[in-house]
């Protein structure tokens, strides 16, 4: 029935004040408002639409992305929206677009590598969109591998140029979002070459396409690199590749500052750490653990909302069968992506007060925390990613049968998100790249210099290495204390175990490719640890509303001891715990699910997500479940006709072969 929610009595049990909880989740009460504001304006404009997507073909589905971007843009300029509700308004639309890799990629590249006068000169026209820009770092041959790129920017002093030139198929651009067909400009990174000599990998504004005709410009060959996975989904971006064949640019079209090139071809390396002309992907990496959340947390409260409905089995004289969220593996399963939803999001919010703190710093010339964020970006995004992609896959699963319809908004969620894993940096390299902090760390530990941030833990090595938890009953197991212990003590060991192993090799390169599984392992503790202490660290915050602080109390114990029964084996091996208090922490998870059921249903309420955006017949808000399956069904192209489309061409005579052949 219309207007009756049948989620009510879930509703109803909750034990917080959900209005409370969404402003913590939105990260204060303003957030909140423009969040809440901006989704309903999205949600009930019928130019963004969203439920046709999956019929689509790739050019129609294509022409509405660029539609719905102009369109936007229209809406943006009309209702004079602020940056932060332009963004807002773009990522409530939820169509990849070009526009997300010019606002997201382009110009952080900008304002972060450009000089003041390139600033002056290149954002005005991109923040009034009269140019368009990709970031185009990726080739065919070169991914992850920054340092190996070979797409060339050779100085010419005759004419005060650089000549843009792509030496093999290996070396032409492949991947960037937005450069396949719309960009008119790239960020593009190529080595600097002056005087013969190779400087290496920087950044240069290139023109790409006429602003007359939209035209590639002459030595330019451009286009769509094809069909992604998952049929709409990510398919919705014009990933591109690029070749040049000795395009000219001028001198100041190389991104300077952090290194400059004079008219007479000197090369001039600014004060500043080369790592900087990496710092466009510190920013992206940062924003992609925020997003990690907003992921997860749509998977999860379509799988929590679809399981209060759902019925299965447990019937008695006629009573109704037991909701599925009522059974303890549906908790066991749901609860902790529940619970890793919100760690994700206090992280992430952590993660962007650290990416502020530093860029404050650099313009300070301050540059003794950029490892740290290096590390804490790339671990992070690495952490998160991965667990969301899987986490989108297991509330499918969660959801039965039905979790595979494209109706559910599952299949296309996780076709939309997976490549997360891959982009901004593979999570096994992004790893590593920990894995070097922490091993550096560990090395310097007897050197008298104290490890900061969040590798401040190991300063206290002689003590990680030696305690034992004195956990004696499950309910110690609440302790923020205890728990941060075994995390860390956990952490140090593997990392030291790594260190000590590394000395058993010939050189420290050799060791650290033999090691590198382990050191991945040492690095997804250390990663782990940095979430579960976030998420303490915020409950040590004044949190109002009724209730409020007790949930999150309970989400955090579920996220920690979760991780902490499945990588039970790390804590065991390492002398962290004892099997009996790995039981007893298996025990207290157990009550802890208890404790979150009643309140599931409001806890994904707080993410307060419109059915617009959710796009999911499952987690409708009202729960009214099937009569809408029922009608969505109707709805597919296949259903237009009742005789389809090839039934007389291949079918039919199908049959009248067999009808006479079972007459012979
Ligand atoms: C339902 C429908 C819709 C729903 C939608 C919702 C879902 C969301 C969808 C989202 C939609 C759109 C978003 C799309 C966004 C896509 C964007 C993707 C863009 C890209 O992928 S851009 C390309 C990114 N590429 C990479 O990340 C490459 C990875 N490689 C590297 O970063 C590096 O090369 C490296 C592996 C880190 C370094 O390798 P190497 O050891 O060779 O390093 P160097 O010798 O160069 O330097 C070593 C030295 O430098 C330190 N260091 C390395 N990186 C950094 C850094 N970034 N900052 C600071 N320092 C750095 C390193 O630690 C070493 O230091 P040391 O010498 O040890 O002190
Ligand atoms: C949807 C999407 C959008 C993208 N958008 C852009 C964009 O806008 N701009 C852009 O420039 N790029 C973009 N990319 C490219 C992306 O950044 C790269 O694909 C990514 O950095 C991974 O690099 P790769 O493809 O070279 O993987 P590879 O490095 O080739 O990885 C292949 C395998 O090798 C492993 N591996 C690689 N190196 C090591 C190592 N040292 N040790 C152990 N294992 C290793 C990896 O773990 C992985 O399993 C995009 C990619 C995708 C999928």
């Amino acid at each position: 029935m219309e207007g009756v929610d049948y989620l009510a009595p879930e509703r109803n049990n909750a034990q917080f004040d959900v209005d409370e909880m969404k402003i913590v989740w939105a990260g204060s009460r303003e957030a909140f408002e423009v969040s809440d504001r901006i989704a309903r304006l999205v949600a009930s404009d019928p130019n963004f639409r969203k439920d046709d997507r999956t019929t689509l073909g790739r050019k129609e589905l294509f022409k509405n992305t660029l539609r719905k971007a102009a369109y936007a843009w229209k809406r943006i300029i009309e209702l004079r929206l602020n940056e932060e509700e332009a963004k807002r308004l773009r990522s409530f639309i939820d169509q990849p677009a070009f526009t997300d890799l010019h606002w997201g990629m382009f110009v952080p590249a900008i304002k972060g590598q450009g000089t003041d006068e390139q600033q002056e000169k290149w954002l005005p026209l991109a923040y009034k969109m009269q140019i368009i820009g990709c970031y185009a770092q990726t080739e065919l041959g070169h991914g992850s591998n920054v340092q190996g790129l070979e797409t060339t920017a050779t100085f010419d002093p005759q004419t005060d140029e650089f000549v843009i030139h792509s030496p093999t198929l290996t070396s032409c651009k492949w991947w960037p979002g937005g450069l396949g067909k719309i960009s008119t400009h790239g960020v593009i990174y190529a080595r600097l070459i002056t005087d013969g000599k190779d400087h290496g990998v920087h950044g240069f504004i290139v023109q790409l396409r006429s602003l007359d005709d939209h035209l590639p410009l002459p030595g330019i060959t451009v286009g769509d690199i094809g069909m992604k996975f998952g049929n709409a989904a990510y398919n919705t971006m014009d990933n591109g590749v690029l070749r040049f064949d000795h395009v000219r640019i001028p001198r100041n079209q190389m991104l300077m500052r952090v290194s400059q090139v004079t008219r007479e071809g000197k090369y001039v390396q600014s004060n500043v750490p080369r790592q900087l002309v990496y710092g466009t992907m510190v920013f992206v990496r940062q924003t992609i653990v925020s997003d990690a959340s907003t992921a997860l947390s749509r998977a999860v409260c379509i799988a929590t909302r679809y399981s209060a409905v759902r019925r299965q089995f447990g019937s008695h004289n006629g009573s109704p069968e037991t909701q599925v969220i009522n059974y303890k593996t549906q908790q066991a399963r749901l609860f902790p992506l529940l619970a890793s939803a919100y760690a994700f999001r206090f992280v992430g919010e952590w993660l962007k007060w650290l990416y502020m703190d530093v860029t404050k710093r650099l313009e300070a010339k301050d540059f003794s925390t950029l490892p740290e964020a290096h590390a804490c970006t790339a671990g992070l995004k690495s952490l998160t990613t991965s667990a969301t992609a899987d986490g989108i896959e297991e509330c499918r699963k969660l959801c039965g049968g039905h979790g595979y319809l494209c109706s559910s908004g599952l299949p296309e969620l996780f076709a939309v998100y997976v490549p997360a894993c891959t982009y901004e940096g593979d999570n096994i390299v992004l790893l590593l790249q920990v894995a070097r902090h922490l091993m550096k760390t560990v090395s310097q530990l007897g050197s008298g210099k104290m490890p900061v941030g969040t590798t401040a833990y190991m300063g206290r090595a002689e003590h990680l290495m030696q305690c034992r938890s004195d956990v004696k009953q499950a309910k110690d197991w609440l302790r923020p204390n205890v728990v941060l212990e075994a995390f860390e003590a956990r952490a140090f060991r593997m990392s030291v175990a790594c260190a000590k192993n590394l000395t058993k090799f010939s050189s420290p390169e050799e060791g650290f490719q033999e090691l590198s599984a382990d050191l991945v392992e040492a690095a997804v503790a250390h990663c782990q640890l940095i979430v579960v202490s976030k998420f303490i660290e915020k409950l040590q915050q004044d949190i109002p509303g009724k209730g409020v602080k007790q949930q999150l109390e309970i989400l955090c114990s579920v996220y920690a001891l979760f991780l902490l029964h499945k990588h039970h084996g790390d804590f065991l091996s390492t002398g962290c715990i004892t099997p009996t208090q790995a039981s007893l922490a298996n025990e207290q998870l157990r009550s802890l699910y208890s404790q979150v059921r009643p309140n599931a249903i409001a806890l994904v309420d707080a993410f307060n997500y419109t059915d617009h955006y959710l796009g999911s017949v499952l987690g409708r808000y009202d729960g009214n479940v099937y009569p809408k399956l029922y009608e969505e069904a109707w709805k597919d192209p296949l259903n237009d006709s009742v005789v389809p489309d090839g039934y007389h061409e291949y079918v039919r005579p199908m049959l009248k072969q067999q009808l006479r052949n079972a007459r012979l």
